[in-house]
């Protein structure tokens, strides 16, 4: 039952980040009556323009984060991003829902944690990794693993902090990059550089039961995602293995909504990288190419409603990136959508900075490479100043 916004009985989301996905879980919630309430770190950020209500808050400070929880009373809260004050959601699961659960939350914005669940407990083959809470244990664990390797801070997202180390002049850089990063970096990963032959993200959802989408290929540029695409052609014996890791991590995690399972694939190896309790940045895609996007299966899967992963049609999307620093940008895209099949999300961020995620560019096709060149081509065609 759902019940109706900014009334007794409303059924309510406290969507923890602003982001561009949480604009998009925001949307598809509003368009099922849900009361939404956005939180970030700044004022007007994407999911709060589309929100019934919003706060501007410090979401790693305890006690601004659980009087939110408290004073909102959501059915609902459901993480976007990973720095997010964990006790404060363990606390709040006395009297409402976190998506997938506080747990899973907690392990999966932790390297560390997730390591030991999916390498150690269910023995995914993952690259090799090591931990180091300083540099002179960086240089050891760096020593044990060779190189290149790459080094990323324990808690961190869209590749802040991460970098590869390809010889010895690199680590103190390295370090130096990671301790700098936004999330947490009091101790660092390192993990084992795994010359892969592509990368996917397998979005799973899990609600009553497990459903799979087709595979999402990608591009990443500095451990952020510049371009992704849908299906990401692979043969069935890989597929099936991917099916099986997403299914195993998934379960272990419990709860409910979309994952990214994200996999390394190198000969006839299926490789664990990490996992997303939530959409996934390269998921973007699925705007155009499935029947139901992710934040549409994400939504169903939390309210328990059906959901179909059925994809309609291949397609590509592509990261629009500020390439100026500039308080209230202004883009032109009228050329960018002259290319055929081609549709363009503007985040609406209200500060650019070189390099930030600004608004992604989709498109259909009827195979993925053509896509691609769509998706390509528009991107020359966007001016930003
Ligand atoms: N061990 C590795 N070997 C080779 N490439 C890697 C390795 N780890 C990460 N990468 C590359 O960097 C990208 C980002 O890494 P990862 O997903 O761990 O970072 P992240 O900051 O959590 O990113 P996001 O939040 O976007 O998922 C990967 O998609 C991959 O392209
Ligand atoms: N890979 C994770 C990811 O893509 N997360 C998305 O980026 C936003 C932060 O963007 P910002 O750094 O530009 O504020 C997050 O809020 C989320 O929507
Ligand atoms: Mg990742």
């Amino acid at each position: 039952m759902i019940g109706t916004p900014l009334l007794k009985g409303a059924t309510k989301f406290l969507i923890l980040g602003s982001g561009e996905l949480g604009k998009e879980i925001v949307i598809e919630a509003q368009r099922l009556g849900i009361e939404c309430v956005a939180v970030d770190r700044y004022q007007n950020a994407p999911a709060m323009q589309v929100a019934h209500r919003s706060y501007v808050i410090n979401m790693r400070d305890y006690d601004a984060l659980f009087s939110i929880i408290e004073r909102e009373e959501p059915d609902f809260v459901i993480p976007e991003i990973e720095a997010i004050n964990i006790d404060a959601l363990l606390d709040a699961e006395s009297f409402t829902e976190v998506i997938p659960n506080a747990e899973a939350v907690k392990i999966t914005m932790n390297r560390e944690l997730l390591r030991r669940l999916a390498a150690e407990k269910l023995k995914l083959k993952t690259a090799k990794y090591e931990f180091a809470t300083n540099l002179e244990e960086l240089k050891e664990a760096v020593e044990k693993l060779g190189y290149p390797c790459v080094v990323k801070p324990i808690m961190s997202s869209s590749g802040k902090g991460q970098s590869i180390i390809k010889d010895e002049k690199d680590i103190e850089k390295a370090y130096n990059k990671a301790k700098e990063a936004r999330g947490s970096s009091e101790k660092l990963i390192v993990e084992e550089f795994i010359d892969f032959d592509y990368e996917i993200t397998l979005l799973t959802a899990k609600s009553e039961d497990i459903k799979f989408c087709e595979p999402i290929g990608h591009i990443q540029k500095d451990g952020d995602y510049i371009m992704s695409w849908q299906p990401h052609n692979m043969p069935d014996e890989l597929k099936n293995e991917a099916k099986n890791i997403a299914e195993k991590i998934v379960s272990a995690l419990g709860g409910r909504g979309i994952f990214g399972v994200e996999m390394f694939v190198k000969n006839d190896e299926v490789i664990f990288s990490e996992v997303s309790p939530r959409p996934h940045d390269t998921g973007m895609v699925t705007m155009i190419t499935q029947e139901m996007s992710e934040f549409e299966i994400h939504v169903r899967s939390i309210l328990t409603l059906p959901i179909s992963t059925k994809l309609l049609t291949p397609g590509a999307s592509y990261a629009i990136k500020a390439n100026i620093n500039k308080y209230a940008p202004k883009y032109d895209i009228k050329d960018a959508l002259k290319v055929e099949n081609v549709k363009i999300r503007l985040f609406g961020k209200p500060n650019a900075t070189i390099g930030r995620r600004m608004g992604v560019i989709l498109a259909h096709a009827e195979n993925v490479d053509k896509a691609k060149e769509l998706v390509k081509k528009a991107a020359e065609l966007i001016k930003i100043c």
